[in-house]
């Protein structure tokens, strides 16, 4: 594989008269986790499904592992893993029927088909349940099973929609766990979310997309300091914040915003300051589509 695993210029794409994507540009070094975050509706799913061919583009060139997803399409699929999408779970048969199945089903024997069963299982801790209807399955052992049917064949890049969507917070951090040892062991991980903590733990770069475009690129760290310095909180009696000021971090800065405050807020009202965060960072890309920032 080259070393950009993803690489997307001027991409545009309509759904009718509906604009979804706008002239994305974007590319993701080999081996590193990339998340795409955006409101609902941005096109994050539309892109997902244009890097893994099952959508056209309008126009653009789009890159997967090197290949066309246009005029290579083949080499494209050989390349990738997608959840929930090639991966058809059987809700009446095991986990273990479901993975030897798709093993078998992808070309391997019947004895490699039962080898990788066995790894996977004890990867995605689902032993203990790796006899029983997927029927019978949490939410969390469900995605678990989903992201190991997707890994029988091992491939280069792996394209997460959401993936932990609806998982309580246990399973979804056994989640991230998981898909931070696939990079640890090379994959390019590409995966969309809203969970904004989700980018920041997860993800070497984060994208923005907003408005059919990406407004923003970089490390959670590169987009944070973009966003500003300090952020200045108040806080009503019962601790709930009740305004948000963004500073630029200078003592200056800082003071003179807290004197003006100080004659404006109910007495005994309390104040924290603290880095901007990821949330900080989704609202100063996302409610101001003018605001760009490219790393
Ligand atoms: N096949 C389709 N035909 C027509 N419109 C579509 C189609 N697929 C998506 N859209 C529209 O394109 C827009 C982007 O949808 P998409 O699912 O890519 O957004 P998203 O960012 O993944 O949103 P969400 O976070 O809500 O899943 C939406 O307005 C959606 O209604």
């Amino acid at each position: 594989m080259n070393q950009m695993a993803i690489e997307v210029s001027n991409l545009r794409k309509n759904f009718g008269k509906q604009i979804v994507l706008n002239g994305i540009n974007l590319s993701v070094p080999a081996g590193t986790v990339f998340a795409l975050l955006g409101p609902n509706g941005a096109g994050k799913t539309t892109l997902i499904h244009i890097l893994s061919t099952l959508i056209t583009p309008d126009e653009g060139k789009v890159r997967v592992g090197g290949y066309d997803v246009l005029t290579q399409q083949d080499q494209v699929k050989q390349t990738i893993s997608l959840t929930g999408q090639f991966a058809a779970v059987d809700e009446v048969l095991s986990a273990e029927e479901n993975l030897i199945m798709i093993g078998r089903l992808s070309g391997l024997t019947t004895a490699e088909s039962r080898q990788r069963t066995v790894e996977l299982l004890k990867a995605f801790d689902l032993v203990d349940a790796a006899k029983k209807k997927v029927k019978t399955y949490s939410g969390g052992m469900r995605r678990r099973l989903d992201l190991a049917i997707s890994l029988v064949v091992s491939r280069p890049v792996i394209f997460l929609d959401e993936p932990t969507t609806g998982l309580d917070t246990i399973s979804r951090r056994a989640l991230w766990e998981i898909i931070k040892q696939l990079a640890k062991n090379g994959m390019t991980v590409f995966l969309t979310t809203q969970y904004l903590e989700e980018a920041d733990q997860l993800a070497d770069r984060i994208g923005v997309i907003n408005g059919g475009r990406i407004v923003a690129v970089g490390s959670s760290e590169e987009l944070k300091s973009h966003v500003g310095g300090e952020v200045i909180e108040l806080l009503n009696a019962d601790d709930e914040v009740i305004h948000t000021i963004p500073t630029s971090g200078s003592i200056e800065d800082i003071s003179r915003t807290l004197n003006e405050l100080v004659r404006s807020v109910p007495v005994g009202t309390r104040v924290n300051i603290r880095r901007p965060s990821m949330d900080d960072v989704f609202v100063a890309f996302t409610s101001n589509a003018k605001e760009t920032m490219h790393a």
